[in-house]
């Protein structure tokens, strides 16, 4: 299982969060005011989605992607072509990133989600001591509403929003039961790595209905403006595109080019 693969991959990390604890010398929380996520998602943007463009240099689907472009020079020209938040991948064994990332890509100003697998709270410690605004839980990883949300409020408690991703309808359940306001809708299946665009589409139009009070991103196999229009069709407020931008090793014009048709 693939999603127990990346589970044992954090291992390292949250012993080493834990000895950190121990000595009392966890990294402090960054006592800045972080840009909201969430109101970035829900400002009004005509009949368009939102696009969240992730820094993602290598995927267990695709595997190396786009190793020297430096993050810095992603986040301004993701910034310059209309990206309404920035998604970097810090997983750093199947994914190529680090946490330092985040840092180095706050110049521009915009949202910054964690890209992780987060279901530690020594790791959302360390993630409030980082620049980001969100992180991401992923319900297959945390199958538990009870840790969801506690999660999800500790996150809160430092101003950081939480995405809550799913797969489908069991997932929804147990995130709503968990009260997140953010759901991503993953169309690729962590564990087959299998992307079925529509799948995610069929599941917004079921469930998601203006007044529920939650905003909906779309994940994944996202490359043409189709896309896009199909996405805010079907009531998504966000989608975050990460391969299509960076795999031609012109991220800002990728985006422009998502953007313009
Ligand atoms: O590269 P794509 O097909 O545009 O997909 C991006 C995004 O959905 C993907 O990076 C992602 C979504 N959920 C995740 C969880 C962990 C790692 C990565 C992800």
């Amino acid at each position: 299982m693939l999603l127990e693969k990346f589970k044992t991959a954090k291992q390292p990390e949250i012993q080493a969060l834990r000895q950190l604890e121990y000595i009392n010398m966890l990294p402090l929380p960054l006592r800045i005011e972080r840009p909201s996520f969430l109101n970035a998602l829900c400002a009004p943007n005509g009949n368009r989605p939102h696009v969240i463009a992730e820094f993602k240099r290598a995927s267990p689907s695709r595997g190396d992607i786009l190793m020297d472009f430096p993050p810095e020079e992603a986040a301004k020209q993701y910034a310059e072509a209309g990206a309404s938040c920035l998604s970097v991948l810090t997983e750093e064994t199947y994914f190529k990133g680090t946490l330092g990332y985040l840092k180095r890509m706050s110049a521009p100003g915009l949202p910054l989600l964690r890209k992780d697998f987060i279901f530690d709270r020594l790791q959302v410690a360390a993630t409030a001591a980082t620049p980001a605004s969100a992180l991401l839980l992923i319900v297959r990883l945390t199958p538990d509403a009870a840790l969801l949300r506690s999660l999800r409020e500790q996150a809160e408690a430092h101003g950081i929003d939480a995405v809550v991703e799913i797969f489908d309808e069991a997932d929804l359940a147990l995130a709503r039961e968990s009260g997140a306001r953010i759901i991503q809708v993953n169309a690729r299946d962590l564990d087959t790595l299998q992307v079925d665009r529509s799948a995610c589409l069929r599941l917004a139009e079921r469930f998601h209905q203006a007044g529920d009070n939650e905003a909906w991103i779309a994940a994944s196999g996202i490359s043409a403006s189709d896309h896009l229009r199909q996405a805010a069709g079907a009531g998504y407020q966000a989608v975050l595109v990460g391969t299509s931008l960076m795999d031609g090793g012109a991220p800002g014009a990728a985006l422009k080019g998502l953007l313009e048709r």
